[in-house]
């Protein structure tokens, strides 16, 4: 008997009708067959001979992978917006395209954005805690009073389609000015809701609320760390829809506990989830979130 390659392999199990045009050419697909990541070494074993491989933000992407998969890999799609798991480089190298899934998730990830921000501002997390709990004791003017968005100022770290969405919805909250961080001006994003170019270090000085929704790179890696919160106001709220590498956790960590900053919610973190005894998860004034919405397969390419 002969043995067929799989023409493509897809990292986890998704619907038959996911690859529409691929069914309809009859092309040889291979699924993992799991909702849990593959693990490395059979990744490295199921990409042998294969022309296109369809992974997820878990798939680490990089000259190992592409040199098992050999020669025959002609395109890497990620079901993602964020291709941070991807090396762009060792894609190039080889000359093997890249899909991805921008504009998919914008409405999602903004809605979840500015739940997590209410959510963290308004302190729902502890207060339904204290309910629970037997902590409200009774009513007490000024208890669990959070911080409001009216005439506020926000701060957006990285204005692309998701922070200007975020901005979108904030807006009828009464925010009062909008700032925003990026590698350079985006007034393509910054007219509809205008928002105003400043340096980061200015951006953590004036905000009432910091939103990281910002790319992943080796420039923003890290990029929220001590000397930006130290900048920050004491009842500054800090929420990061956008991985956890750009936040270094330590100093996050120290911040929150030193009264640097009020509080922070995180949709993202490294690793992911944390581990259940990590000292972030421990306080009060930070909330993770484990809401990921699902992602539709509409790709774009990257290269
Ligand atoms: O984090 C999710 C994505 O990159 O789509």
């Amino acid at each position: 008997m002969t043995h067929v390659n799989p023409v493509c392999f897809t990292s986890r199990s998704h619907d038959p009708d996911t690859f529409p045009h691929l069914s309809s050419c009859s092309c040889n697909i291979e699924q993992w067959d799991s909702d849990e990541p593959v693990p490395r070494s059979e990744l490295l074993e199921k990409v042998a001979g294969i022309r296109g491989l369809y992974c997820l933000l878990t798939e680490k992407i990089d000259a190992e992978v592409l040199d098992a998969a050999g020669p025959s890999l002609q395109v890497v799609s990620t079901m993602s917006v964020g291709y941070d798991h991807v090396s762009l480089e060792e894609l190039k190298k080889r000359g093997i395209r890249l899909g991805y899934t921008p504009d998919v998730l914008t409405e999602a990830v903004a809605e979840l954005t500015v739940a997590l921000l209410l959510a963290t501002s308004r302190r729902l997390l502890e207060a339904v805690d204290e309910a629970k709990n037997g902590g409200w004791g009774t009513w007490k003017p000024l208890w669990m009073c959070g911080y409001g968005l009216t005439d506020s100022t926000v701060g957006i770290l990285g204005l692309g389609r998701i922070g200007a969405a975020v901005m979108a919805r904030l807006k009828p909250f009464g925010v009062k000015r909008f700032l925003y961080a990026d590698t350079g001006p985006r007034p393509d994003m910054a007219t509809k809701i205008p928002a105003e170019f400043v340096p980061l270090e200015e951006l953590a000085r004036h905000s009432d609320f910091v939103v990281v929704c910002c790319a992943l790179t080796p420039e923003t890696q890290g990029i929220c760390a001590s000397s930006l919160f130290s900048l920050m106001k004491d009842t500054a709220i800090f929420i990061n829809t956008s991985r956890g590498g750009v936040v270094n956790q330590e100093d996050l960590y120290q911040a929150l506990v030193n009264g640097q900053i009020a509080a922070a919610g995180l949709d993202v973190t490294e690793p992911e989830p944390l581990p259940i005894d990590h000292p972030l998860l421990k306080l009060k004034n930070c909330g993770e979130s484990v809401l990921k919405p699902a992602e539709k397969q509409w790709l774009k390419m990257v290269i």
